[in-house]
C-alpha cells in the first residue's frame, strides 16, 4: 500500500467518523425524549406503514393511532411489555424513508433514537419489495450503529505520561503500526496502550477511539404475511436467518414468537428471592441483564442492602451442587430462574 493511499484511507476513516459526532441540541425534539423505564428497551424501526403502531397496541396497554395512511405517527410513543416477569418498554417511533440519516424528513431524529435500545426491531411488509430490510440497515449503519455485530476487541487506555504503546495478539493485515501512530497523532492523542486483539481495518480502530459507534443486536419482524401467498411465505421462510420472526397483527399470527425472541435475545434473567424459613415468592421475581450478580440482585431489592451483605444462598442452575444450595459472595453470577436468600450482617 502506497503512503498516498494510506493518508488518503485515513482521511477518508476521520472523515466518515465525523459524521457519526452528535449534532448539536436544537430545539426539544418534540416527544423523542422519552424517559428510558423498565428491564430494557426495544425500538420499532420501519418504513412508513409496515404495522408498528399495530403491534405496540396490540402487545402493551398504550394505543398508538394505526391509520391505512403514512405518517400516522410522528414522536416516540412508549409501550410496556410485560413478560415473563420483565417490563421492556417498547417504543413506537416515525415511520423512516430512504436517506432518513442524512435529514430526510425527521429520519435522522427517529434513527438516532434507536441508538438508545438495547434491542432493534426492524419491521418490514410482506407485501411489498425485498429491499427493505437492506435499505433500513443502511440507514442505521449511516447513525453509527452497528447491527448484531460485536464491538472490536481492542483494549484503548489514554494516559497522561508514558508515550505510545502498542501490543497486537494476532496478525495486523488491513492497517499496520505507523498507521495507527498517526491516527493517534491526528486526534493529538500522545500518551495511551493500544491492545489490539482483533484484526482491525482503520474504520474500527477509529471507533475504538471516538467510542461514537453502538452495536446494537436486532430481529427482523415481517409483518403482513396474511397478505401474501404461501408460496412467497415459504421463500421468506427459507431466506431468513435464525434472526427472522413472521407475524401477521391482523390474524394474530406469531406474536408469542415474536415476544419469545425478544426476551432471548435481551438475555434477561429472573430471579426469585426467598426469606429464611419461607417458600421463594414465585409471584414477584427480580428482573435482571445478563452477567447480573449477587450484588445486582441486592440492588434490585433494596440500595443498601449490598452494604451489609454477608452471604447469600442460591438455588437453582448457578448452584454448584444443584439441587442443593450453595453459599456465594457478591460477586456470584446468577442464573434464570435462580432461588437466592441474602444474609446479612
Ligand atoms: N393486512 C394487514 N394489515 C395490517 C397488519 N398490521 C397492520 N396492518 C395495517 O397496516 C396499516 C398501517 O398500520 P400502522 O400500525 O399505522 O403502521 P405504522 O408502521 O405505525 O405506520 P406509520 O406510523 O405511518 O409509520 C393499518 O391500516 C393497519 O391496519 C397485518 O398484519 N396485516
Ligand atoms: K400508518
Ligand atoms: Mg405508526
Amino acid at each position: 500500500m502506497g503512503v498516498l493511499q494510506k493518508i488518503e484511507d485515513i482521511e477518508m476513516a476521520k472523515y466518515r467518523a465525523q459524521l457519526l459526532e452528535p449534532e448539536k441540541k436544537g430545539p426539544k425534539g418534540e416527544g423523542f425524549d422519552v424517559m428510558k423505564s423498565g428491564d430494557a428497551r426495544v425500538c420499532l424501526i420501519g418504513f412508513p406503514s409496515v404495522g408498528k403502531s399495530t403491534l405496540l397496541s396490540k402487545t402493551t396497554k398504550t394505543e398508538s393511532v394505526v391509520g391505512a395512511y403514512e405518517f400516522t405517527t410522528l414522536t416516540a410513543i412508549p409501550g410496556v411489555l410485560e413478560y415473563e416477569g420483565a417490563r421492556i418498554q417498547l417504543l413506537d417511533l416515525p415511520g423512516i424513508v430512504q436517506d432518513a440519516a442524512k435529514g430526510r424528513g425527521r429520519g435522522r431524529q427517529v434513527v438516532s433514537v434507536a441508538k438508545t435500545a438495547d434491542l432493534i426491531l426492524i419491521m418490514i411488509d410482506a407485501t411489498k419489495s425485498d429491499e427493505q430490510k437492506a435499505m433500513l440497515y443502511a440507514e442505521l449503519e449511516a447513525v453509527g450503529i452497528r447491527l448484531n455485530t460485536a464491538p472490536p476487541d481492542v483494549v484503548f487506555k489514554q494516559k497522561t505520561a508514558g508515550g505510545i504503546t502498542i501490543n497486537n495478539t494476532v496478525k495486523l493485515t488491513k492497517i499496520d503500526e505507523r498507521t495507527i501512530r498517526s491516527i493517534l497523532q491526528t486526534y493529538r492523542i500522545h500518551n495511551c496502550d493500544v491492545m489490539i486483539r482483533e484484526d482491525i481495518t482503520t474504520d474500527e480502530f477509529i471507533d475504538v477511539l471516538l467510542g461514537t459507534r453502538k452495536y446494537i443486536p436486532s430481529l427482523t419482524v415481517i409483518n403482513k404475511i396474511d397478505g401474501v401467498s404461501m408460496e412467497t411465505l415459504d421463500r421468506m421462510a427459507r431466506e431468513g436467518d435464525g434472526r427472522t420472526v413472521m407475524i401477521s397483527c391482523e390474524l394474530d399470527l406469531g406474536i408469542d414468537w415474536l415476544l419469545e425472541a425478544v426476551w432471548k435475545e435481551l438475555g434477561l434473567v429472573k430471579v426469585y428471592t426467598k426469606k429464611r424459613g419461607e417458600q421463594p415468592d414465585l409471584g414477584d421475581p427480580i428482573c435482571l441483564r445478563a452477567g447480573a450478580t449477587v450484588e445486582t440482585v441486592c440492588h434490585g431489592i433494596h440500595r443498601s442492602l449490598a452494604s451489609h451483605f454477608k452471604y447469600a444462598l442460591v438455588w437453582g442452575k448457578s448452584s454448584k451442587f444443584n439441587p442443593q444450595p450453595q453459599k456465594v459472595g457478591l460477586t456470584h453470577h446468577v442464573q434464570d430462574e435462580d432461588v437466592v436468600s441474602i444474609f446479612t450482617k
